[in-house]
């Protein structure tokens, strides 16, 4: 594995009298493509909104690159480097593309770095530059996706967190946006990536972590997941 960016080490953390994760162990690789999979409910979202310091730990410790960031506030957290794409997008629709992504980089203050980041969103996100101009209450599904990861980088991070970037659209658009997911990897950012079903990203990703009650169950490449039926079974549904 490449050198670690992302590390958990007993990590629980949870909601008023609901413990969610429940001590997780947890690696993530530096520019590699890493993907937590697991059942509905099992804590992958919560697992993301604890990194981003939106959940706090109560138990064990996160760090980036060594650093802790579990004292840490989500501005903080951000500021070290973590975008976190929620679920559903949560953009603003009676606003622009343009005036979406200027919204991910509010913490930033220098307008060349803005600038900069602009540019290159642009460039690995050339559909977004056409439609800059567009609401994005307008936009199909599809669009609003990248139009959310977009904003994420604006935020000028290294590690992109990504909460079911499938859901809600067709096949078709799915495959799209694996696609810029790819190539984001590519690019040199570090992304973790969480999925109900793994089947997408079964070949590309470089590690798949099992989630299961709030802990990592089980942690390997595709096609070794591909080879326990009785994981793929018991957790995916197939
Ligand atoms: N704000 C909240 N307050 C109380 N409980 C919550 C809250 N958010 C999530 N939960 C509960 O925590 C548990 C884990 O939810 P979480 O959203 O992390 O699961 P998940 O694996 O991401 O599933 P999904 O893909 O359906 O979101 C669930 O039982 C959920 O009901």
């Amino acid at each position: 594995m490449a050198e670690p960016i992302l590390q958990l080490k007993g990590v629980k953390s949870g909601y008023a009298g609901r413990l969610v994760l429940q001590g997780a162990d947890f690696v993530a690789g530096k520019g590699e493509l890493t993907a937590v999979i697991g059942p509905n409910g099992h804590g992958k979202s919560t697992l993301l909104k604890t990194i981003s310091g939106i959940v706090r730990v109560s138990e064990g410790e996160i760090s980036l690159k060594g650093k802790r960031l579990d004292t840490l506030r989500p501005d903080q957290v951000v500021a070290e480097g973590v975008i976190h794409v929620p679920q559903g997008d949560l953009l603003f629709p009676g606003m622009t593309i343009y005036e979406n992504l200027m919204m991910g980089a509010y913490l930033t203050r220098e307008a060349g770095s803005v600038a900069e980041r602009l540019e290159r969103v642009f460039t690995l996100l050339p559909k977004l530059k056409d439609r800059r101009n567009q609401v994005a209450g307008t936009l199909s599904g599809g669009e609003r996706r990248m139009c959310g990861i977009g904003r994420g980088l604006m935020a000028g991070g290294e590690l992109l967190m990504l909460d079911e970037p499938s859901l809600g659209l067709a096949p078709i658009v799915i495959d799209q946006i694996y696609e810029v997911i790819f190539d984001l990897r590519h690019a040199g950012l570090s992304i973790l990536l969480v999925e109900e079903n793994a089947e997408r990203i079964m070949d590309q990703a470089d590690s798949i972590h099992l989630l299961d009650n709030g802990r990592f169950a089980w942690t390997g490449k595709g096609a070794e997941l591909m080879a326990r039926p009785e994981i793929v079974e018991a957790y995916l549904g197939a």
